[in-house]
């Protein structure tokens, strides 16, 4: 599904993501942990487009997608969601649905004088989409709500939502745990589950162990840079250079 060669990224002197190499399987819930600094946000945003990785090339389904930017990267099937999910505070949980996708024809002025019954009849294909979405994050109760009114753990999952009216075919998750309640945890869980049956790859990073365990196969392990091991869950906990890491060694 995705492969990366090599990624690097650099900031002055420091190496964030220093020759960083691998392949996401098709299908897959593949997990990235590693402690805190070990450049996992810096690779999802070398993925996702937001940063350019300073050398190395990344593909995605066989297509080179280094150097594209996030708007790009994102109609062509990769996206990501944030470990703090901003919102549009005064926005509807519904019209924040409805703007992620892009090139909507009513954006474009012209569009909007030339062909509106056009634009008027995408906007309500894209309506039914936001509100089938919402419905299986499990927010159609707050659709019509500002979304300043959402708890941590339902931003997250409106940003799911948001993420999902694109359909995309992989979903970089930044911390889908962070800050979200058990019960809240588990709707996550269980979408994503669900999703991931439906044929969405996902790479995952997270902090809660039990959750990363449970849900990831493989899991890769970065620290300082690095990609240490990827392998299963047994695997990474039986990797004494994973310890070493989390203890504050340096990588092998
Ligand atoms: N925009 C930036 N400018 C300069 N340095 C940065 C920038 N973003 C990240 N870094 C540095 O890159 C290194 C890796 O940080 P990164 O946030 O990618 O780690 P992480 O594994 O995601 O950590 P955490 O688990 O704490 O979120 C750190 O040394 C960090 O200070």
């Amino acid at each position: 599904m995705l492969t990366a060669q090599s990624i690097t990224k650099t900031f002055g002197g420091n190496r964030a993501v220093d020759e960083v190499s691998f392949t996401i399987k098709k299908g897959t819930i593949t997990g990235l942990i590693g402690p805190n600094g070990a450049g996992k946000t810096t690779l999802f945003n070398c993925l996702a487009g937001l940063f350019p990785p300073t050398s190395g090339s990344l593909s995605l389904e066989g297509e080179r997608i280094d150097g594209l930017s996030p708007d790009r990267i994102f109609a062509k099937g990769l996206a990501r969601t944030f470990q703090i999910p901003r919102p549009f505070p005064e926005m509807t949980v519904l019209e924040n649905v409805m703007v992620a996708p892009l090139h909507q024809r009513g954006e474009r002025f012209w569009a909007n004088w030339l062909t509106p019954g056009r634009v008027a009849a995408e906007e309500r294909t894209l309506a039914a989409a936001a509100r089938h979405w919402i419905d299986f994050v499990g927010l159609s109760h707050l659709a019509d709500q500002p979304a300043r009114v959402l708890s941590g753990g339902q931003r997250k999952l409106l940003e799911l939502a948001r993420v999902l009216v694109a359909k995309p075919r992989l979903i970089l998750l930044d911390e889908p745990g962070a800050g979200v309640n058990p019960v809240l945890l588990d709707a996550i869980v269980d979408r994503i589950v669900s999703l991931n049956r439906q044929g969405v790859t996902f790479l995952v990073i997270e902090h809660n162990m039990d959750l990363v365990m449970n849900l990831c196969s493989p899991i890769m392990v970065m620290a300082q840079g690095r990609l240490l091991m990827a392998g299963t869950a047994q695997e990474v906990r039986d990797d004494p250079r994973v310890v070493e890491a989390y203890l504050g060694g340096a990588p092998a």
